[in-house]
């Protein structure tokens, strides 16, 4: 049977260890029946302990993947993840804002919940111009810090910040809480310029939350290829990233991968 599935796209690094980036990404596509295509920008050397190498693709070597994919076949709705340095990013806010009726989750990876930092100082700044694309930005607690210019301790500084982030042209954000070590853990503020409200599921007790925040990005773009509105797949996207967590994989010494496969084994 001839089957035409919805398409999309992640522009992001390759996670060594399986648990991030283009690893996690396309399993998560996968799992919502969406075709998963790929734009790698860079190669960490990375496990459940931390990242040991990073190498960087040219600017032109990832455009003309992106090329190759967007010239070939329909791409519903696409996400960026780890984009490491500022020749990178301009590339791709170039190529980006070419784009028409395509669906952007800008997840501005900068910092791991672990606090590694994962791009370039000066990157920070030309990440912001990639903002205004995003159908919806994914910023965790620490990056929302940097883009809010704000700490963000409690629920009401994560709406605050959400707002503030909104501001950098956004048409949603969600600023996400797995970094808190208190009842914050696992809760989510949405702002899209009128609904500022929570995205609460259950609370997951577990050390192995290594790849959540590609996760859940990656969740949001499958659901947006599939034809949700963003609130609706940030909704869905949270569902998958719970189960996941609920899943999550007990392998490595240090934080394990989260477990895209749980459909399996349910
Ligand atoms: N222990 C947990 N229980 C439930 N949800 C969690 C937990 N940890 C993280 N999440 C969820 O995973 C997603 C990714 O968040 P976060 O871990 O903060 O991102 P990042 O990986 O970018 O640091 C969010 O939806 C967050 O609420
Ligand atoms: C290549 C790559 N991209 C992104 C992340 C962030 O991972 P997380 O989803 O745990 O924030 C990572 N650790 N490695």
């Amino acid at each position: 049977m001839a089957y035409i599935p919805p398409v999309a796209l992640t522009i992001a690094g390759s996670d060594s260890g399986g648990g991030a980036g283009i690893q996690a990404d396309l399993r998560t596509f996968s799992f919502h029946a969406v075709h998963g295509t790929s734009a790698l920008t860079c190669i960490t050397a990375q496990n459940t302990q931390g990242v040991s190498r990073v190498d960087a693709l040219a600017p032109e070597a990832i455009i003309a993947q992106i090329e190759a994919v967007f010239t070939d076949m329909g791409v519903q709705a696409l996400k960026t993840g780890m984009l490491l340095n500022q020749p990178i990013i301009e590339a791709v806010t170039d190529y980006l804002k070419g784009l028409v009726d395509v669906d952007c989750v800008i997840d501005p990876v900068m910092v791991s919940r672990t606090g590694a930092q994962l791009i370039d100082d000066n990157a920070i700044a030309a990440l912001k111009k990639l903002i205004p694309l995003a159908t919806v930005l994914t910023p965790n607690r620490y990056e929302a810090e940097i883009l809010s210019g704000q700490s963000i301790k409690t629920l009401e500084h994560m709406k605050t910040a959400a707002q503030a982030i909104h501001g950098l042209g956004a048409k949603a954000v969600i600023v996400k809480g797995g970094g808190f070590d208190n009842e914050l853990r696992g809760i989510d503020v949405w702002y899209d310029g009128t609904t500022l409200t929570k995205l609460t599921t259950s609370c997951i007790d577990t050390a192995d939350t290594h790849g959540t925040g590609c996760t859940l990005s990656a969740a949001i773009t499958a659901n947006l290829a599939l034809g949700h509105t963003p609130f609706e797949a940030a909704k869905r996207a949270k569902e998958y990233v719970t189960q996941a967590l609920n899943y999550s994989l007990r392998i490595g010494t240090g934080q394990g991968p989260v477990g895209h496969f749980y459909p399996l084994l349910t």
